[in-house]
């Protein structure tokens, strides 16, 4: 597959440019020749968009969980749509305020699930958006069926925005009020006061702020489910019952007050989301038609408009310079605090900082469709798909709350039964046992722990498509690397034009011919020395790339070949006074390509690419993470070694053809877990084979972000390594969250079991436990 799959892709790539050329670039703008698209395009060309011909071949691995096909990525990309055709099916997003908590979750999961015409339900928590795919008559029974579990379904307005998320807020004092009752039952029943006054304050406790558990609570009893809600209402119904009056008010109010510590938590986690959203300014300034400037929302602003950034403005859109110079803070997506300077052509980015001169550009994407906007929803959709450890959760609190509720139901009646124990003691026991049954605090700690570590990822421009390799990415083994634009910078330049043959300008300018219609980066260097000697492009037909070769056309009549050493071999042309050269010169890492007719060699170029600083910093830090490397290139054998030791990699693979890259990391998959990083485009194929694809330059490469499971924004490959150690921190967190939840449950249980536990112990152990999940999960957005 891999041969098709490079040809077909890459000759629609170059016709779909949709982005301009990558802002580093620094090789010299091309004529208008037709370019052939080459067997690969490298670092340097990760502004060449083409998300509509990589989306057929968008990968589908099985393992991440969240599907890559779908209808239209990038109506899907774009903000959450009304409802959108999937199919024959219909897709729609609703937001639904009251479903912050799993059991919510569970709650709409369970009515949905068997429902005529619901084919797939996405949730969402910390947005709370539920996404539902659906026959298209099914709508209306589905938001009904939302309503009678006593939800309000949103749906997205006309625009297709899900509206600017209205808080709902509450107001303190019903719980304030209800507080002092409590104080107040609790103090009467310990001055011994009269039980009749204990018992009032304690009711007006309750009903102050235990209406909405108690109605929670009977919806979810009536769907079949005992959530937290149904718990509470349970036990404080229970705790009246047995006559333990304050107690059971002075639960209930602690547990609206942990609940409102929890939703608080959770909207700052969802906050580290929308804190990005806001780094886009909500107007920019548009060149009229008669020419005035005008502030207009970004939302309005069409592809192709002019659009005017002062210095110190954050720019509101994605386009191309048209004018002005200056410098610009990319930060907000890179993560790279270093600026960037930009110049009439460079592509600039929404939520970015113009910083030093003011400038002005032709925008090339809508307010819902820039880079930001897609790694803000990226990173959306990467929370729906389930990790692994939330998978394993999921199916413990399925046993572990009706398991617990058992417990409770046997406490209450046997020991009485049995050995005579005193019923109100049992029943007491029995109603702790209930609460600590909800698996809330269990259930919430892997997605918000997941959530706080996609956002900080997300800020160090690590966008990372799912919680599966956030989660999978602290046990790789391996790394393999591709060479060009990777681990150098891609962008060679010639260093050495030999004649073997006949008069020099003329070969120079036959090279020139075949060089300037290819893309690849050693044709790039050499066209561009060509153009400073002022050599013309000779005129080509017939041209046609030979991946991993070389490129070869017809000029004057005349067959000729520009390409490696081995097409060399393949036509017959290497001598070995060739021979001799060409390994003196890889050895010094340079690559060689030989102008070739079918009888003989006419000249060689020998081009240079330099090392990217960051490079050596970055695979030192993966050998200290245990991780080896391995790095994969179609240059030859000396070159590679050259450049690996440049860099120190473990291992090198050399004169590899395209498809042969997507064979060795398939090897590798065999010896443990393997990383491959690239550029995304060229080298989808082995992307998408490696149990973790990383994608660099991603930045305005819609193809990048689409093929990778983790795109970088940019070139430095130090963030590799720093996402395995993001990835092991979230690890940590997660593993402490759990022990945390469940150690907390555990030691009432065992109390409880022994007579010691309260309902006011049982309620920390719930709700106290999820506030302390929640923070320690917030935790990581600092890290
Ligand atoms: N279009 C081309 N123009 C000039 N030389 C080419 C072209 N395509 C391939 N080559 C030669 O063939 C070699 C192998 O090319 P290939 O694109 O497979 O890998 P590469 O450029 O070395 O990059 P990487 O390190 O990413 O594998 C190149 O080093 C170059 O010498
Ligand atoms: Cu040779």
């Amino acid at each position: 597959m891999g041969d098709q799959f490079m040809s077909d892709e890459t000759s629609q790539r170059s016709v779909q440019s949709l982005h301009p050329v990558a802002p580093e670039q620094e090789a010299p703008v091309h004529g208008p020749v037709t370019r052939e698209g080459g067997s690969s395009d490298h670092g340097s060309c990760c502004g060449h968009g083409g998300a509509s011909s990589q989306r057929e071949h968008a990968p589908d691995h099985g393992c991440c969980g969240h599907d890559h096909g779908g209808s239209d990525r990038a109506a899907d990309l774009s903000g959450l749509q009304g409802s959108v055709a999937e199919g024959d099916k219909q897709r729609t997003a609703m937001r639904i305020m009251q479903m912050d908590c799993p059991v919510e979750e569970q709650m709409i999961r369970k009515k949905l699930e068997g429902m005529a015409g619901v084919e797939r339900m996405d949730f969402n928590l910390v947005q709370r958006v539920l996404t539902v795919v659906h026959a298209p008559d099914a709508l209306d029974t589905v938001l009904a069926a939302i309503r009678s579990l006593g939800f309000t379904p949103e749906l997205p307005d006309a625009s297709g925005e899900l509206g600017s998320k209205p808080e709902q807020h509450t107001p303190w004092w019903p719980l304030a009020a209800s507080g002092v009752a409590a104080i107040a039952s609790e103090a009467v029943h310990w001055l011994q006061g009269p039980v009749w006054l204990s018992a009032l304050l304690a009711v007006v406790a309750i009903a102050g702020c235990g209406l909405t558990t108690f109605r929670k609570g009977w919806t979810a009893v009536r769907n079949g489910n005992l959530n937290i809600n149904a718990l509470m209402s349970i036990a404080v119904t229970g705790a009246l019952a047995i006559g333990q009056w304050p107690e059971a008010a002075m639960v209930m109010v602690l547990f609206n007050i942990a609940e409102l510590i929890e939703a608080r938590s959770l909207d700052r986690a969802r906050h580290a989301m929308e804190g990005l959203v806001e780094l886009a300014p909500a107007t920019a300034t548009v060149r009229q038609p008669d020419g005035q400037w005008q502030a207009v929302a970004v939302e309005e602003i069409a592809v192709g408009s002019r659009v005017r950034v002062r210095p110190g403005e954050r720019i509101g859109l994605d386009g191309e310079v048209l004018a002005g110079q200056s410098s610009v803070d990319q930060a907000p997506i890179t993560g790279e605090s270093l600026p960037v300077e930009k110049q009439v052509g460079d592509s600039v980015y929404a939520g970015t900082i113009n910083q030093a001169g003011e400038l002005e550009f032709r925008t090339t994407a809508t307010a819902s469709d820039t880079t930001l906007a897609r790694i803000i929803h990226t990173v959306e959709e990467a929370q729906s798909a389930r990790a692994p450890t939330q998978r394993f959760i999921d199916r413990f609190s399925r046993i572990y709350t009706p398991a617990v509720v058992a417990l409770a139901a046997l406490m209450a009646v046997v020991p009485p039964l049995v050995a005579g124990g005193a019923w109100l003691e049992w029943i007491y026991r029995a109603l702790v046992l209930l609460v600590i049954a909800c698996p809330c605090a269990l259930v919430i700690s892997t997605p918000v722990t997941v959530v706080t570590g996609l956002a900080n990822a997300a800020r160090r421009g690590i966008l990372i498509k799912g919680g599966v390799h956030l989660e999978q990415g602290r046990r790789l083994d391996w790394l393999a690397l591709d060479k060009t634009g990777t681990l150098t910078h891609g962008r060679p330049v010639q260093t050495e034009f030999e004649a073997l043959s006949d008069d020099p300008p003329a070969l120079q300018s036959l090279a020139a011919g075949l060089a300037g219609r290819s893309d690849h980066p050693v044709s790039l260097a050499i066209a561009a020395a060509a153009r400073e000697a002022q050599c013309d492009e000779a005129a080509v037909e017939q041209f046609e790339a030979l991946p991993g070769r070389g490129v070869k056309g017809r000029i004057d009549g005349r067959m000729l070949w520009l390409g490696n050493h081995q097409l060399a071999h393949e036509l017959d042309v290497c001598t070995p006074a060739i021979e001799r050269r060409l390994e003196a010169l890889e050895r010094e890492g340079r690559s060689v390509v030989l102008l070739m007719t079918e009888q003989l060699a006419l000249a060689l170029f020998a081009v240079a690419d330099t090392v990217k600083e960051t490079s050596r910093e970055a695979i030192d830090e993966l050998h200290r993470l245990g991780i080896r490397t391995l790095m994969l290139t179609g240059d030859n054998h000396h070159t590679a070694r050259s450049i690996a030791s440049a860099v120190g990699i473990d291992s090198v693979r050399g004169q590899l053809m395209p498809e042969e890259k997507l064979q060795a990391v398939a090897e590798l998959t065999g010896q443990g877990r393997v990383g491959m990083i690239g550029d995304g485009i060229n080298d989808a194929p082995a992307l998408t084979r490696a149990d973790i694809g990383f994608a660099m330059g991603a930045m305005g490469a819609d193809s990048a972000i689409e093929t990778a499971d983790v795109a970088l924004m940019d070139d430095d490959l130090r963030k590799v390594p720093a996402f395995i150690r993001l990835s092991r921190a979230t690890r940590a967190v997660l593993i402490q969250n759990i022990v945390l939840a469940l150690g907390i449950k555990v030691v009432f249980l065992a109390l409880t079991l022994f007579g010691m536990g309260t309902l006011w112990m049982a309620v920390f152990a719930d709700v106290g436990a999820s506030v302390l999940v929640v923070l320690n999960a917030l935790r990581m957005l600092r890290a």
